[in-house]
């Protein structure tokens, strides 16, 4: 039987830990805060930003938005973003993504302290994840690892595929699963034969931003197939990088689009916020 990895539910059990963490924090004087800088009008990044100050809402974290027009000067963005890395009521700051054009990225993340870099997204916080040393995770694939330990699945000796290089996704997950002891191989958009090598996969991960891109013919009997992909079809109906109903059938494990590793993501985000007050708070002592 195909056991599907419920990631509301998982969430919500981490979420009632973290909010007696925050309950904590507020006994001794602190309460959390995220700052989330949302630039345009992206109808999808609105959603997401929304969830995200719900969910902050939901279990006592301060949260506060910056939106910022479309047209504004990358100067002015790094400026707010020092404003937020100097306010001690704000632990985390996440500049919500993808940016507009004219605005580059990489220095943009490159500007927020990585004391409060909640996303995990900085050079300083790749780095020291690389090295094994404590830092904040990116959250989606902090939130696989969860979902997977949670589930009981062992991570150590298996064979895991990660399907896509991101920043953000596919090579951050590459590297945690290789901290729990798997062996990894990554592949992507130039892998030839790619159903050759995910059907090797113990732990398949689907992070390529296509759309049912994983078949039947991709995956192994009895695998954990892990779908990180968020589409939205012309509908504005989410579905993931999974056929799900097709590998439903075959995996040993299965995570569903929505109620997979979304709600994990956001659950992660209220995790490092609250790690980041719990370290101010531990400093200031
Ligand atoms: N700086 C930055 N950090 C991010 O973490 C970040 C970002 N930018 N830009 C966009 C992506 C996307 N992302 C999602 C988070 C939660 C769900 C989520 O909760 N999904 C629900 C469904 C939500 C719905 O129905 O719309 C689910 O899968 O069950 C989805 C997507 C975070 N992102």
């Amino acid at each position: 039987m195909t056991s599907i990895i419920n990631g509301k539910e998982i969430g919500q059990e981490i979420r009632k830990s973290v909010e007696n963490r925050v309950k904590e924090l507020k006994e001794q004087g602190l309460t959390p805060g995220l700052a989330v800088i949302l630039v345009g009008d992206n109808p999808a990044s609105q959603t997401y930003v929304r969830n995200k100050q719900k969910s902050c809402e939901a279990i006592g974290i301060f949260s506060e938005l910056i939106k910022l027009p479309a047209e504004v000067t990358e100067e002015e963005l790094l400026e707010q973003i020092n404003i937020l890395n100097n306010r001690d009521d704000i632990h985390g700051i996440l500049v919500q993504l993808p940016l507009p054009k004219h605005i580059n990225e990489d220095n943009v993340i490159a500007t927020i302290s990585p004391e409060k870099d909640v996303d995990g997204f900085s050079p300083v916080s790749v780095g020291k994840m690389m090295l094994g040393q404590e830092t904040f995770l990116p959250c989606t694939p902090f939130g696989v690892i969860k979902l997977l330990e949670y589930s009981g699945i062992e991570i150590a000796g298996k064979h895991a595929v990660v399907v896509g290089r991101s920043h953000i996704v596919g090579k951050p997950m590459g590297q945690l699963l290789l901290q729990k002891d798997a062996t990894v191989t990554y592949t992507h958009s130039k892998t030839p034969d790619l159903p050759s090598i995910t059907k090797q996969a113990d732990i398949l991960i689907a992070a390529v931003g296509r759309p049912n891109f994983i078949t039947k013919e991709h995956v192994k009997p009895g695998a954990v197939v892990i779908d990180v992909g968020i589409n939205r079809d012309e509908n504005n109906k989410l579905t993931g990088d999974v056929n799900f109903a097709e590998i439903e059938q075959i995996a040993s494990h299965i995570t569903p689009v929505p109620g997979g590793v979304g709600p994990m993501t956001i659950t992660m985000l209220l995790y490092n916020t609250v790690q980041s007050a719990e370290k101010q708070l531990s400093q200031d002592k």
